[in-house]
């Protein structure tokens, strides 16, 4: 049976930093969002509009001022204690020291998996990202997009009902970039998982998600939402006129209906 509950509830959130002297930087401001498990979300907007501290909250990596915010219906704590969502930021964050298979199986390690069981799902991760080939070497080894494949990997290595992903294509090029999209997609649609997801780019955002959040700063609140509906999410797509009237609807949206660009929004 399928889960009723919202994979993540944030209810009415405010987050504010407050500087040594005294200095306030509103940086959320009554942000409500439900993710339904298995749907896609993207956060989009401009620099400094509260997308990475959002996806903090939501991590348990930061507290909250006001508001609520559940996972699975379950405070971001606990979630993050049950091992309830992987992460993947935009440095692969992958330990150097370490080969890419015992990379992908360190949050298996760390929560007592015995060597067999470890090494089974590795396999199966290595099979999927397409490097069981470099399972022995080492990160330095590999290219950026293979490095982010083995952080996606390892995010997926206890099959979390959750991803949390702040620009994880951000320093890839633009080849790559649209081949993890496209591997993205298809890992989403084996797994199951709900996502969110932080990025700069207007397609990006379009071609993966279920919903597009723009949000607007200071502070930093939602401004809308754009719900994309697309059959498939394939190579056709990126041609398809469909796909640029969801590109339109979220850069109309981001530059309030003006043709120049909003600050750290990427149109490519
Ligand atoms: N630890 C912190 N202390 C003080 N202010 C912070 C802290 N973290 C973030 N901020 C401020 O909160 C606001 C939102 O920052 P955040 O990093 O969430 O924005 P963002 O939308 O992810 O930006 P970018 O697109 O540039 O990554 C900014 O004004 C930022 O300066």
């Amino acid at each position: 049976m399928t889960d009723p509950r919202p994979a993540v509830r944030i209810a009415s959130v405010d987050k504010i930093f407050r500087g040594r002297k005294g200095a306030e930087v509103h940086a959320l401001s009554d942000v409500s969002l439900d993710v339904a498990p298995g749907e896609f979300v993207s956060l989009i907007g401009p620099s400094g509009c509260g997308k990475s501290t959002l996806m903090r909250l939501v991590a348990d990596l930061d507290q909250l001022t006001a508001g609520e915010i559940e996972v699975f219906g379950k405070t971001p704590e606990q979630a993050r204690k049950d091992q309830d969502y992987g992460i993947a930021f935009q440095q692969a964050g992958l330990l150097p020291w370490r080969t890419v298979r015992a990379n992908i199986e360190l949050p298996l390690e760390i929560h007592g998996v015995d060597a067999r069981g470890r090494a089974a799902r590795s396999d199966e991760l290595l099979e999927l990202i397409g490097l069981a080939d470099f399972a022995d070497h080492h990160p330095d080894q590999l290219s950026g997009g293979m490095k982010q494949r083995v952080a996606i990997a390892r995010a997926l290595a206890e099959r979390p009902r959750l991803l949390l992903m702040d620009e994880p294509f951000g320093a890839l090029d633009e080849i790559t970039r649209e081949h993890m999209q496209n591997e993205l997609v298809a890992l989403c649609k084996e797994t199951g998982a709900a996502v969110i997801f932080v990025t700069h780019s207007i397609p990006e955002a379009v071609f993966l998600s279920d919903r597009v959040v723009v949000m607007s700063p200071r502070p930093g609140r939602i401004k809308d939402i754009v719900t994309l509906d697309f059959s498939a999410r394939d190579e056709e797509l990126r041609e398809d006129s469909t796909f640029y009237d969801g590109v339109t609807a979220v850069r109309m949206l981001l530059h309030d209906g003006a043709a120049d660009g909003a600050r750290g929004v990427e149109n490519r």
